[in-house]
């Protein structure tokens, strides 16, 4: 993808914006062409106004097809690779020896490969801003080490064999190169008998802008590494790394980092080996590696039968600093906890909190970056009022804040703040404790598991506010401006880049807090994919950091993690809220963001749903729509039940269930043709009206009565046709018809009165809303934003009748109110800026 992207700019055409991207590996020859216009026609009408326009196009069309030449030049590529991975796997059945290669030439192309990306990064960086395309494949046939050292054996590099997994076995391996960063990352590795091969590890980093020292100190050359169960590949850049049509390279593919041990060079395992040159680590390595004294502790606590005398390394206490600010710094809040743990263990500073205030903050700071606000809390009481300065009380502050959010939920003034945050930042993330309401997680027959209430709740009340685990937005520093696009070869699946950086952050948070992995791992991967040995265990509903020698010991029992379980959980559990006002663009594939909320992922799905989720930011909120009894199992959306049923059936197929909600099974009986009607006349006769329609709207005050009632009848005459294809016996629910009455509500409101009234009112009682005579007696399960405009239709159409008017505006805040909370302040922000001050005035 890089070559054409070059290539484009070569010719003067700007870089693909990211649904261009995505659409890149649409092979179909029609989509090539409309690409390949859309990429060339607009830049080069643009650049020729002045000129003659007959020219211009002529020119257009020239480019247009250059592009598409381009374009089948890089399907053709792509293809190529697809095909090497396809006959490796084919190979397996047939390896060959690997042949030694010298060391010097695979640091030359360790080098050349290096060069590559840093001229990659100058060409891709204009002004401030970066474009540094990456494009990789994947496949489902990747691998995942579950066996513990101690029951693998070393091999020797002349037994190795290409391509082929080595079960059972492990080799060991000394970086002897800079690393090199794609999107997986690749170096040299040496063994002790002096041969050399190319080494790749995937999921390395979600930083994907790390080049130079700050990504050469992750594994600095001379660090030792254990690899359990290598996949020796004759295509290693195949997976993870660029798309290259020349021929494979063999080496190591590396699929999870959970493969990859750091290992000491005191390790047992390390001192009976000896390479032919000494190479001292540069920094110590901090990629996958434990502090120095968490090493030393957990060496110990490893053997309790013959426990060793605790050899404690000579590190000074600014260096046990060091090292955990280091952690912190790099997103390993694990690492640093246990860091500090076996420093407290060791003496270097004592439990009691006679470490100074310095300490305090930062062991508070470790707290606060694993979420553990009770905590952090306690150590900041510990710090004597005299030293308590502002670092002190900024930090109090977030977590009391935080301990208040979990304890309450937000309050409303807490919701506006997050609100506006989610308009004027671009990757929001707000440090607070999880909210859990009334709620507790059961077997649902035919569904898994699922929540279900402890106890009655009204309409309105909050159930959970959770945070994501490994969220990631495109507009997050490390990795916006670097497009990515993967693509599964087996199962075609295409992911963008902040599907691959969760995954990445996910499998790195769980290696870092074990504690983690019943919860995220304990999701399932999909209706193909068996369980996970954790989805066995009972879910936890909160999870906390583990204290003492256990949380220093789980730092050697990091789980083996599967990369694609984890692209599974990712798929069917994790939910993509659009990008903020903040970041790019509003639709663009590429600028979705990728959010794990794990207790929120036990959710079942209903597209008549009792509860609402809403987010903001990396938090989702879930409010109960209606009055649920204890036991009720709440559901919420995945997929929006005021679509057609077609369209939510095939967004609904890769999850592989039937929906049996009330809104599926009224929408079954009305038969297959009716709903076939019905689909027609939304995408067929809708899309004009709605076009008529908003024009009218716009330029309000210049439309005549007479177009009113025009566009107002013929949308009257759509919904009189949709309500024959449901069955006379239905009932009000048909949210289908929402949005059609709603404008002609609108349009009606222009000339009489009682009619928009009349049609607001069947309006808002399709989403499920009952009305009483001045307001809403129950709430709407569906289209929840349809029935508020509707009632604040209904409030218009009553301007000149205060109280009237002020009756429909309080069921809309109710309404709304149910739905995201906040009350009347976040109503107002939250609707139309034309209609603030109306609104402002109103509630
Ligand atoms: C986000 S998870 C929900 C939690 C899941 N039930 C579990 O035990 O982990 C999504 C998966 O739950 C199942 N599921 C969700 N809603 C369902 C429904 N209405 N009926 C049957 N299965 C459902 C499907 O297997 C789906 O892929």
């Amino acid at each position: 993808m890089e070559e054409l992207v070059r290539s484009l700019r070569n010719l003067g055409l700007a870089a693909p914006r990211g649904e261009q991207i995505v659409s890149l590996v649409d092979a179909d020859p029609r989509t090539e062409k409309q690409l390949a216009q859309e990429l060339a026609v607009p830049a080069r009408v643009d650049a020729q106004d002045d000129e003659d326009s007959a020219a211009a196009m002529v020119d257009a069309a020239l480019l247009s097809g250059a592009t598409e030449a381009m374009l089948a030049n890089y399907n053709r590529v792509l293809q190529q690779n697809v095909e090497a991975l396809r006959q490796e796997r084919a190979a397996c059945d047939t390896p060959k020896q690997v042949k030694r290669v010298p060391l010097k030439a695979l640091l030359a192309q360790q080098n050349a490969a290096i060069r590559r990306r840093d001229a990659e990064r100058e060409a891709g960086t204009q002004g401030d801003r970066m474009y540094i395309p990456r494009q990789i494949l994947d496949t489902e046939h990747t691998y995942y080490s579950t066996r513990p050292v101690t029951a693998l054996t070393r091999i020797e590099f002349d037994e190795l064999v290409a391509p082929k997994r080595f079960d059972g076995r492990y080799v060991i391996v000394r970086v002897a190169s800079p690393l090199s960063l794609y999107v997986s990352c690749s170096f040299v590795g040496e063994f002790a008998c002096g041969a050399a091969l190319p080494i790749s590890i995937a999921y390395f980093t979600p930083d994907l802008k790390l080049h130079g020292d700050e990504l050469n100190a992750m594994l600095p050359e001379g660090t030792v590494l254990l690899i359990r169960e290598p996949y020796l590949s004759t295509h290693y850049l195949g997976v993870g790394g660029p798309i290259t049509s020349s021929k494979g390279i063999t080496g190591i593919r590396v699929d999870t980092p959970s493969d990859v041990l750091v290992l000491d060079a005191d390790d047992p395992l390390v001192t009976g080996l000896s390479w032919p040159t000494t190479r001292t680590p540069a920094a110590p390595a901090h990629w996958r590696q434990e502090g120095p004294l968490a090493r030393a502790v957990q060496h110990q606590l490893a053997q309790p039968d013959a426990p060793p005398a605790l050899v404690v390394p000579d590190v000074s206490r600014e260096a046990v600093r060091a090292t955990i600010r280091r952690f912190l710094a790099h997103d390993r809040p694990g690492a640093a906890w246990r860091e500090w743990l076996a420093a407290e263990r060791i003496g270097v500073w004592s439990p009691s909190g006679a470490t100074g205030a310095d300490d305090a903050l930062m062991h508070a700071d470790v707290l606060l970056a694993l979420r553990s606000y009770a905590d952090a809390d306690a150590v900041l009481e510990t710090v004597p009022l005299e030293e308590r300065d502002a670092a002190w009380t900024q930090r109090k502050a977030d977590a009391t804040a935080a301990l208040d959010f979990g304890q309450h939920g937000p309050t409303g003034a807490t919701l506006e703040r997050m609100f506006a945050a989610t308009l004027a930042d671009a990757t929001p993330r707000f440090p607070y404790a999880e909210f859990h309401g009334p709620i507790e997680v059961a077997d649902i027959p035919g569904a898994g598991r699922g929540l279900v209430l402890t106890r009655d709740v009204e309409p309105g009340e909050l159930l959970l506010c959770c945070r994501a685990l490994g969220s990631s937005y495109s507009a997050d520093a490390a990795c916006d401006g670097v497009p990515l696009l993967r693509v599964n070869i087996d199962n075609g699946v295409t992911s963008t880049t902040t599907q691959v950086l969760a995954a990445t952050r996910c499998i790195h948070a769980v290696l870092d807090r074990p504690e983690w992995a019943t919860a995220f791992l304990g999701l399932t991967a999909g209706p193909d994919v068996p369980y996970s040995s954790f989805v066995r265990e009972p879910y936890p509903l909160r999870t906390r950091p583990l204290a003492g020698d256990a949380a220093i010991a789980s730092g050697t029992q990091a789980p083996d993690v599967s990369a694609a379980y984890v692209n599974g959980v990712l798929r069917f559990n994790a939910f993509g809220p659009a990008a903020t006002p903040a970041a790019a663009s509003g639709n663009d594939p590429m600028s979705r963001s990728t959010m794990p909320h794990l207790l929120p992922a036990i959710l079942n799905h209903a597209c008549l749903p009792n509860v609402s989720s809403v987010f903001f930011g990396d938090m989702v909120t879930t409010r109960a729509l209606h009055p649920l009894p204890r036991g009720t199992q709440i559901m919420h959306q995945y997929v929006q039940g005021e679509l057609p049923y077609d369209t939510r059936q095939s967004l609904l197929a890769k999850h592989g269930f039937r929906c049996t909600c009330e809104l599926c099974m009224l929408d079954e009986r009305d038969g297959h043709e009716a709903l076939h009607k019905r689909q027609e006349l939304l995408a067929t006769t809708l899309p004009p009206l709605v076009d008529r329609s908003r024009a009218l709207l716009n330029n309000a005050a210049l439309a005549s009565a007479d177009a009113h009632r025009e566009v107002a009848e013929a949308l009257e005459a759509l919904a009189a046709a949709l309500h024959a294809t449901y069955d006379s016996a239905r009932g009000a629910l048909r949210p289908d018809v929402v949005d059609v009455l709603h404008r002609a509500a609108q349009h009606a409101a222009a000339y009489d009165v009682a009619h928009a009234m009349s049609l607001a009112r069947a309006g808002a009682e399709a989403t499920g809303a009952q009305l009483s005579a001045h307001g809403i007696a129950r709430l709407p399960s569906v289209h929840l934003d349809g029935a508020i405009q509707c009632l604040l239709t209904l409030a218009r159409v009553h301007a000149d009748d205060a109280e009237e008017c002020r009756a429909w505006v309080d069921a809309a805040v109710a309404t709304h109110d149910a739905m995201i909370g906040g009350g009347a302040p976040l109503f107002v922000q939250r609707y139309d800026p034309g209609e603030y001050e109306v609104l402002q005035a109103l509630v």
